[in-house]
């Protein structure tokens, strides 16, 4: 069909590439052209990924082989740090989305200070849209580039930005206490990564020092009209795939953590994707694995005044290529579910 979106993926031998490869099979306005990696170029998608294998697609190849000229849309799902040059040469035609963090931070001070190098496509940064969907349509079907969401900052603000703009919670004591799975890190081999390393335990990292917590707090800032330092701890599990975020919040102007149930039921009640739980269920990142939905639970606090806001995602969908299909979606004003029907596979 002459009339699908020719769409390279760049990065398709990583999990979150693989992911959308996935997902993108099933997308009938979409039409995959090329598919790039960097030490894995000369393989089929079958060598690198066996459950694509049955897709007809192309071999993967060295970005610098892709003629962006025949070339309609790019998701890039390179590393955070190799991304900025590779948009900027990018012929003016194509529309990104771009799952790294290279232009997730409107400041280029904070970005100079977590990611330790200025930012090498500050033009670019200025222009690109946050992609948060359920918060940034507008701009997102308007923008060139997308910088689409971390998989921790998408857990934690679609639990916490309603509350912050509705007033509910007090912005000055928020704990984010946040679990993923390893496919979170990446399919590249390391150390921290092994069996040995993850398999029957769990470990803090990057604490009060992870890179996601400048996001976080730019995304919450914005919501609360003031600015916001969050306190945000990651953790690893032993598991391939899932974040769970438990916030922990403080009850403004008399509120009861029902009425924060109640600002999400009334925030997220035309959202395909993202759902507040019964009263009493305690959402699980199994109850999403696979799909691109998100659910949320609101717990009162045993501590009077407080209450307990818990958010779970598939890190690889919601929280990078799932997402990244719906900000596609909205760009090209398509149904924004197109290609994430997929229910979460369970158990
Ligand atoms: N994993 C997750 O849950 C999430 C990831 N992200 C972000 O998405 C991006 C991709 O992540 P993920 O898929 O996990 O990463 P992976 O490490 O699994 O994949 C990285 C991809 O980039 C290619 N690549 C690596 N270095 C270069 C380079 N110098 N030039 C060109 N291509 C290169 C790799 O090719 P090859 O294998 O051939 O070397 C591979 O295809 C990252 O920025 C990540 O932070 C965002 C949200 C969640
Ligand atoms: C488990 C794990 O390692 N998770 C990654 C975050 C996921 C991710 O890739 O986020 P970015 O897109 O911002 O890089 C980390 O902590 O760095």
């Amino acid at each position: 069909m002459t009339d699908q979106l020719r769409v390279a993926i760049l990065g398709a031998s990583g999990y979150t590439g693989g992911e959308l490869v996935r997902l993108l099979s099933l997308h009938p306005q979409v039409r995959l052209t090329a598919l790039t990696a960097e030490r894995q170029a000369g393989k089929t998608l079958a060598e690198v990924f066996p459950h694509l294998g049955y897709l007809k697609l192309p071999t993967l190849v060295k970005i610098d082989e892709v003629d962006f000229s025949q070339v309609d849309f790019v998701f890039c799902a390179l590393p955070h740090g190799t991304t900025q040059q590779v948009i900027a040469a990018l012929p003016q035609h194509v529309r990104v989305v771009d799952l790294s963090a290279d232009f997730r931070l409107h400041n280029l001070a904070t970005y100079a200070e977590w990611y330790g190098h200025e930012h090498l496509a500050p033009a670019l940064q200025t222009d690109a849209v946050y992609g948060l969907t359920e918060f940034a349509r507008g701009a997102v079907g308007n923008a060139r580039l997308v910088a689409n969401p971390g998989c921790y900052p998408t857990s934690a603000q679609l639990a916490l930005v309603p509350l912050l703009e509705s007033g509910a919670i007090e912005s000055s004591d928020i704990i984010i206490d946040a679990k993923s799975g390893v496919s979170g890190a990446g399919r590249d081999a390391k150390q921290a990564n092994l069996f040995g390393e993850v398999a029957e335990g769990i470990h803090a990292y990057g604490v009060g020092a992870h890179r996601h917590a400048p996001e976080i707090e730019q995304g919450l800032s914005a919501a609360a009209g003031a600015p916001i330092i969050v306190n945000f701890t990651p953790h690893l599990m032993p598991m391939s795939r899932g974040i769970l975020s438990s916030c922990y919040v403080k009850l403004a102007n008399g509120n009861k953590p029902d009425d924060l149930r109640a600002v999400l039921d009334k925030r997220y009640e035309d959202e395909k994707f993202v759902h507040v739980a019964a009263p009493g269920v305690s959402p699980a990142t199994r109850h999403v694995r696979g799909s691109n939905h998100t659910i949320l639970g609101v717990f009162p606090d045993r501590v009077p005044g407080r209450a307990i806001v818990l958010s779970v995602l598939d890190n690889l969908v919601k929280g990078a290529a799932g997402q990244a299909v719906q900000n596609m979606n909205v760009m090209f004003g398509w149904n924004e579910a197109t290609a994430l029907e997929q229910a979460p596979l369970f158990p």
